[in-house]
């Protein structure tokens, strides 16, 4: 049997407003998030449980028991050998490992498996990355609004190549109880949904730019990279600019790599295939 192959894409909060911290210490998110085609791609095959790991940033990873793809796997009850190809940094905001471990579920689902009750048991971004499309994320993250598409958006991704934690960034918050986002409207083009993100934030941004400045760094050479907009996604450190057109986002990308930072020129993610 060939393997099936599921693509995990980097996920984006475009915006990221936090709106309160529950009792057990989780925070309320109000976030619009996105997919880019540039991600991790996951194989599968039926076997004994297994993981093997290669790509540009494997060696930042184990393929251990607690690799989200194994712990995905193991809350279905699948037994599945699996090969990740990690073109993602690691602990970046980009949900790597929720993307991955959301591929491992969509994987096995075409396999037959049911897919859990509650994925965010594995990480808060597992819902949202199961939809892998532009949709509202709510609650700490359990609660998935699909939105409908939003306008061809050329974006760069760039990462200093410092790890974050995130518990660490949401601890060095100032202010936990902020505004939720304003109304979501229909984006029918870029400058609609700059005009609106402009009216956004993501309040993870100031605490992670104090404990990592390099991503201080980073958003000032973006936005004098020819970025319309650019926002630190997540908990850091990756940092995103929106373009006017592809070229000028592969041109940025190709400057911002010269500070020897991981930068890459892309687009939205295509759909998922409905299966
Ligand atoms: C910041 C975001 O990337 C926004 O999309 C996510 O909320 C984080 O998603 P994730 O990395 O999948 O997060 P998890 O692995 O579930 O949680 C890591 C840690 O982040 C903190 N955390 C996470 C999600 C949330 N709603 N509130 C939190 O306070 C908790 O300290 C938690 O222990
Ligand atoms: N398959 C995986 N890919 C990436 N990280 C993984 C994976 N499995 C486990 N991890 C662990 O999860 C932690 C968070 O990594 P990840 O790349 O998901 O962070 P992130 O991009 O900041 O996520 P988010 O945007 O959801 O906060 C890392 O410390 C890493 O060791």
């Amino acid at each position: 049997m060939s393997d099936l192959v599921e693509p995990a894409p980097a996920k984006l909060n475009l915006a990221l407003h936090v709106t309160g911290r529950r009792n057990d210490g989780y925070h309320l998110l109000d976030s619009l998030v996105v997919f880019a085609k540039a991600g991790d791609q996951l194989r599968l095959r039926p076997g004994p449980l297994s993981l093997q790991i290669d790509g540009p940033f494997a060696a930042g990873l184990d393929s251990d028991g607690d690799n989200l793809c194994l712990r995905a796997a193991r809350l279905v009850g699948a037994d599945v050998s699996i090969s990740l190809t990690k073109n993602l940094p690691v602990a970046s905001g980009i949900g790597g490992g929720s993307a991955d471990a959301a591929a491992v579920l969509r994987g096995l689902a075409r396999m037959g498996h049911l897919l859990p009750d509650a994925p965010e048991k594995l990480g808060a971004d597992v819902p949202v990355c199961l939809l892998s499309a532009p949709a509202r994320m709510q609650g700490v993250g359990e609660i998935i609004t699909p939105l409908s598409a939003l306008p061809a958006l050329p974006l760069v991704l760039v990462n200093p190549g410092v790890g974050v934690s995130t518990p660490q960034v949401f601890k060095a918050m100032a202010t936990r109880d902020n505004p939720p986002l304003p109304p979501i409207p229909k984006f029918n083009d870029l400058t609609g949904l700059v005009n609106w993100l402009t009216r956004t934030r993501n309040d993870l941004e100031a605490p992670a730019c104090q404990i990592c400045p390099q991503i201080s760094d980073v958003l000032q050479v973006l936005a004098a990279s020819g970025a319309i907009f650019s926002r630190m996604s997540g908990s850091g450190a990756t940092c995103f600019g929106l373009y006017d057109s592809p070229a000028k986002a592969e041109m940025a990308a190709q400057s911002l790599k010269q500070h020897g930072w991981w930068a890459v020129a892309t687009e939205l993610a295509q759909p998922l295939p409905q299966r």
